[in-house]
């Protein structure tokens, strides 16, 4: 991409920068005409999209490779190593190789089945089991490992079954007497238990709870920010108010073996592979079916197989083999079948050119190919192709064009490139850039840096805290979610289940009023010129929410410092901050209302004394008494103590406490108490940095302390039952719960009032380990009964 860049006629160059939406036919045009005469522009197109450079696609020697690497780890009892090589056979085993009763595919999810039975994933085993028979209904083994899995589970008629099937279609004496032994034995363990009877054949399934929003929202335009949404009633906190299924959404690259490219969530171990190339990996072959179109099915006509069985055999094993197929449903989004070839395109463009060839190919999947000149207005999402920067406008011209080339490669000629469909492709691009939305997942992560997104991270008693972390794993486009405007104190919160964006109201919401929600920045969590400055980079807006236009404490204090005279409360600012807090200061409305118990009274009460518009403050003058301070001395002393806690941090990190780093942090944090404001920001990072190291050397008192001292900052930075603060609630209780603690109820019932507004219904599914906090809830209250 470089080379093609630093190609570029200098006058081209400045032309497309200085390019507003109406130039585009003429920039689109003659950068497309400059590079079809441009010999290495071929080239690359030639190594993104011709197959004969698909080194992603199919490939039998090395899915042959990689299974006996698989068969030997097997061997040296290397299961995991053994699981991670034969799922790569899977990537790269084509499916369809001839060769019904000795396919590499059923083989492969055999082995795989057997590893998973020796780590006793016995769910998984018997999934890949039911895949191996989906694609050879006659292997006798597959019958036969899916009824040890079975056994194991305890659906001992299934297992039965399952092993009668396997005897009726094993071709070998020896192998029939085993089975049969085996049958013995299963037949005495049924007669003495009278267990659950379930056929076990279901694939993943995204987890979802039918909770539907019952308010009616309207969109309307509005004077400074364009289009928003708003309600024509008054609506009550924790209301679920809209839920939408993407337009296009694609997985983030350092997700990509760790989550299904479909719905995003976690990879269970027996992950599954796309037929057609070895990218994507799905949780389910529902997932892929969904994301490519593609049935895993080669095995035309299973009737005869099932008719040479006894009749009740037949309906069990075809029940068992066509389970899935009968749930399948293939949508219109098959979003990954263009990219499917093993081409490199799909690989090698950035993730939001990728998204942009998934809203055009869906486009065109609905509409005719001329019709890609009214692409960019039918999607009706707004853009920012003016505001982006120079290096921005040239980058989606080329990319425009290196992507239309890439689908047309793909799709076949559905359409002409030239000036309507690269400048059509060049506004996506910048839509995506202002109306794309990141896609997370919340992970528990305890103190020893071991993650867990379902599992509950530690047995009671262990000594560890539990944080809560968002993990970015995909970015889509949701075309109603996009009306919905920003605001850096928003009154509407967003999360996600598998693919689907779900917004719901976290404060009164008036009627009339805008629903908002946080593109990122919040109050509370930078200042706001580092807000205004993110939104500004990342989305080509000057934000005009409440947060960024009036007075808050919280944008006052978060990176004061503390006024030379220790008894005051008031904020010193530096001129970063200051010139923006200025700004909003002088634009707040009655000085004269301000209350003297208001908490911004209690920072800044001096200012409100000088008279409106004319305020005039330095840096380093305290806001509240006026006092003078010097903030370099104050600036040195800080980068000190920061640089201790760093050192702290980095311990934690690798697990390397010592009493000496932990003495240091603690003299630190004293100079950081002198120097910040009681509410700067860096002293609760501090705290929570402390309160880890004590708790990670079993010092459980006093890692509490430290804890609620970070907790009582946050407090006056967010509002008490922001979201962040049931984060922070979620370490505190893991410490309180490993001293025993009765006071862990106290905060166990906050996280959960939080999360239930926060997330309703969903509170459990998106944080699982809430489940784990409330049974030790009634722990404590059966104690107290006894
Ligand atoms: C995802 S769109 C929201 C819907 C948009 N207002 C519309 O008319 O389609 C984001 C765009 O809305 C506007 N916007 C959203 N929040 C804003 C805010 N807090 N301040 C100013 N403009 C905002 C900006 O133009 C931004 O690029």
């Amino acid at each position: 991409m470089e080379i093609l860049k630093a190609a570029i006629p200098e006058n081209l160059k400045r032309a497309i920068a200085d390019s507003d939406v109406d130039d585009l036919g003429s920039t689109c045009s003659s950068l497309h005409r400059f590079f079809l005469h441009f010999h290495p522009f071929h080239q690359m197109i030639t190594e993104l999209a011709d197959p004969k450079y698909a080194l992603s696609g199919k490939n039998k020697d090395a899915a042959l490779k990689s299974k006996q690497l698989g068969n030997q780890c097997f061997s040296n009892a290397d299961y995991a190593k053994a699981l991670d090589c034969y799922t790569q056979a899977l990537r790269e085993a084509p499916l369809d190789t001839g060769d019904m009763e000795s396919n590499l595919v059923a083989t492969l999810y055999i082995n795989r089945a057997t590893v998973l039975h020796k780590m006793s994933l016995l769910v998984e085993c018997l999934r890949d089991c039911t895949r191996a028979l989906q694609v050879c209904p006659s292997y006798a083994k597959a019958w036969y490992r899916r009824g040890k899995a079975n056994a194991l589970l305890g659906n001992y008629k299934n297992a039965i079954c399952d092993l009668n099937v396997a005897k009726s279609v094993e071709p070998s004496m020896g192998g029939r007497r085993q089975i049969e032994g085996e049958l013995k034995i299963l037949l005495d363990q049924c007669r003495s238990t009278t267990a659950v009877v379930q056929i076990q054949h279901k694939e993943n399934n995204c987890n979802t709870v039918g909770e539907m929003p019952h308010i009616k929202l309207q969109c309307v335009s509005t004077p400074d920010k364009g289009r928003g949404m708003v309600s024509s009633c008054v609506i009550s906190p924790g209301s679920l108010v809209h839920v939408e299924e993407p337009y296009a959404m694609i997985i983030l690259k350092q997700c990509r073996e760790t989550h299904c490219h479909y719905c995003l969530n976690d990879l269970p171990a027996d992950r599954v592979p796309c037929i057609s190339c070895s990218i994507p990996l799905y949780c389910s072959h529902q997932c892929q079916t969904r994301a490519t179109g593609q049935m895993f099915k080669i095995y035309p006509d299973y009737n005869g197989f099932f008719k040479n069985l006894p009749s009740d055999l037949g309906e069990y094993a075809a029940e068992v083999i066509q389970c899935n197929d009968s749930e399948q449903e293939i949508g219109d989004i098959t979003e990954h079948k263009h990219e499917c070839q093993g081409v490199h395109w799909p690989v090698v463009l950035p993730s939001e050119i990728v998204l942009a060839g998934r809203i055009l190919a869906r486009f065109l999947l609905n509409s005719s190919p001329e019709d890609i000149i009214n692409f960019v207005e039918r999607l009706e999402l707004s853009h920012c192709y003016k505001q982006l920067p120079s290096e921005s406008k040239l980058d989606s011209h080329i990319y425009a064009i290196v992507l239309l080339y890439c689908l047309q490669h793909s799709c076949g000629t559905m359409f002409s490139i030239d000036e309507v469909s690269i400048s059509q492709v060049v506004i996506i691009i910048s839509q995506i850039k202002v109306n794309c939305m990141t896609v997370v997942r919340l992970k528990s992560i305890d103190a020893h840096g071991s993650g867990h997104f379902g599992d509950f991270p530690f047995q009671s008693g262990a000594h560890s805290t539990s944080n809560v972390e968002q993990v970015r794993v995909g970015k889509a486009i949701y075309k109603a979610g996009s009306l919905f405007n920003h605001s850096c104190q928003p009154n509407v919160h967003a999360y996600f289940l598998s693919r689907a964006l779900y917004l719901r109201t976290t404060n009164v919401v008036a009627a009339g009023s805008q629903l908002e929600l946080s593109y990122g920045p919040q109050v509370g969590l930078w200042d706001c010129k580092d807000r205004l400055n993110f939104l500004k980079n990342e989305y080509a807006f000057h934000c005009l929410c409440t947060g960024c236009s009036e007075v808050n404490r919280s944008d006052l204090v978060l990176n004061a410092f503390h006024c030379v005279n220790p008894n005051c409360s008031g904020a010193v600012l530096e001129s970063r901050v200051l010139d923006c807090e200025m700004q909003k200061i002088k634009h707040f409305p009655i000085p004269d209302h301000v209350d003297k118990n208001d908490d911004i009274y209690e920072v800044c009460h001096h200012v409100f004394k000088q008279n409106g518009k004319s305020i005039h403050i330095q840096p380093g003058y305290c806001l509240k008494c006026g006092s003078y301070c010097d903030l370099e001395s104050s600036h040195a002393a800080v980068g000190k103590a920061l640089a201790c806690i760093t050192r702290l941090q980095d311990a934690i990190l690798s697990q390397q406490i010592s009493s000496i780093i932990i003495s240091d942090a603690l003299r630190s944090l004293k100079l950081l108490r002198l120097n910040l404001h009681a509410y700067n920001k860096l002293t609760a990072e501090a705290e929570d940095s402390i309160a880890q190291a004590f708790c990670l050397v079993g010092e459980l008192q006093l890692s509490l302390d430290h804890c609620k001292a970070s907790i009582q900052i946050l407090e006056k930075l967010y509002d008490t039952d922001d979201i962040v603060i049931a984060y922070e609630l979620v370490k505190l209780s893991s410490i309180q719960l490993s001293l025993d603690d009765g006071t862990a109820v106290e905060s166990i019932s906050r996280i959960d009032d939080i999360f239930s507004r926060y997330y309703g219904l969903h509170a459990d599914l998106v944080f699982p380990y809430l489940q784990y906090l409330r049974r030790e809830v009634e722990k404590f209250s059966m104690k107290a009964l006894q």
